[in-house]
């Protein structure tokens, strides 16, 4: 064949006429593309995509079997994130959205919304002296999520957990959307952060570990249950105290190390696809997907808590309670759910007021 017939034929084929439109022209340049978006999975979005969290996370998604869309979304770098992962040969389509302009477009038809945005911390603070700058954040987001894709399940990382997840709740219920199955604070970190610290101290496989985490995702309020680990453990009180500070306390140990660069990044978007990729089992119809999260609970007399839930078609099939506890963790308990009450609180006037 002549060079320039074979030069148009390959033009022909990367310009049909069906091009699916990827994002339009405020910057993130809209690529010819012949996905058709109809490669069965689910449509995930994530919010604060080009984040630290965010970019791996969005990584880690593309490369996941049960998205079919994967919807990035940042008011800054959102081009560029897209353009670079868009490159990777895996299934999911991948578009990008840029500000507040493009969020409705971002979020409509989605499955699975994922919320990382917001600051991080830096050495000296507290996950509560985000709240000023993220409840605000999570509160739009919230809003545009209950007008675009109100089904969807809402996977929330930005902290204060403790308070951002009730700031969602809020909001939902404003706009008369909210449905407590679909609600998550992704607590899965500190569980992942559980069974590492414990597969050290036991001279155990990691990923052969199951610590419940109960609680919240501030201080205290993260309560390991180490009395229900499995395999069963025999812990000395001097272990019990080690682990319990250094799982509580997982989330300044990595803010320290960054020195003022930021809070925990890869091992949160592990924990986030590990978290998202049980909710999506869920939604397939998978049995027995159980993972601990801070949700609308009846577990304590606190509106919202973090225990093991099970997850299915519709989200949360079943909250479950925190289970036979020894003294130890009856005090935890205790400590934890004062802890809790206070943020949860704060998140819920944040919107009402
Ligand atoms: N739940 C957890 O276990 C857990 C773990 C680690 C971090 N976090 C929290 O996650 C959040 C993000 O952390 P990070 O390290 O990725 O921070 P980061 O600053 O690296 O990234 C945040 C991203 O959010 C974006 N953003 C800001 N405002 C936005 C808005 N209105 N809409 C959409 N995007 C917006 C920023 O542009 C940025 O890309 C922080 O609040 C952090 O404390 C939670
Ligand atoms: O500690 C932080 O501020 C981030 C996150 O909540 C974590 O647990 O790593």
């Amino acid at each position: 064949m002549d060079p320039n017939q074979r030069i148009a034929k390959i033009s022909a084929h990367l310009n049909p006429p069906n091009l699916v439109q990827m994002c339009d022209g405020s910057g993130l340049k809209r690529v010819g593309c012949r996905a058709k978006g109809g490669s069965p999975g689910f449509k995930v979005a994530i919010l604060g995509a080009a984040g630290g969290i965010g970019q791996p996370l969005a990584m880690l998604m593309k490369t996941n079997p049960l998205v079919s869309l994967l919807h990035l979304y940042d008011v800054a770098n959102a081009p560029g994130v897209t353009a670079d992962i868009s490159h990777m040969d895996t299934s999911a389509i991948v578009r990008g959205f840029l500000g507040q302009q493009q969020l409705e477009e971002a979020l409509t038809g989605m499955d699975l919304v994922i919320i990382p945005a917001g600051v991080p911390r830096k050495p000296g603070m507290t996950r509560d002296d985000l709240f000023n700058i993220n409840a605000g954040i999570v509160r739009t987001l919230s809003e545009a999520i209950a007008k675009c894709c109100p089904q969807a399940i809402v996977n929330v990382i930005s902290n204060p957990v403790n308070s951002t997840v009730p700031i969602a709740a809020e909001v939902f219920k404003k706009a008369g959307t909210f449905d407590p199955k679909k609600l998550m604070g992704v607590t899965m970190l500190d569980v992942v952060r559980a069974n590492t610290f414990v597969a050290e101290v036991m001279s155990l496989d990691p990923r052969e570990v199951d610590v419940p985490v109960v609680g919240g995702h501030a201080g205290v309020s993260i309560l390991p249950l180490l009395s229900q680990v499995k395999p069963p453990c025999s812990f000395t009180q001097k272990e019990i105290e080690y682990l319990t500070d250094r799982i509580q306390n997982g989330g300044t140990e990595v803010v320290e190390a960054k020195a003022g660069t930021g809070s925990a990044t890869l091992s949160m978007a592990y924990a986030a696809v590990k978290f998202a990729d049980a909710c999506l089992r869920g939604l397939r119809g998978d049995a027995n997907i159980v993972e601990c999260a801070f949700v609308a609970s009846h577990v304590t007399e606190l509106p919202f808590f973090a225990s093991k839930v099970r997850l299915g078609r519709c989200g949360i099939d079943e909250v479950y309670g925190v289970g036979p506890l020894n003294e130890y963790e009856r005090m935890g308990l205790e400590k934890a759910k004062k802890e809790l009450a206070g943020s949860i609180q704060k998140g819920v006037s944040f919107v009402k007021k």
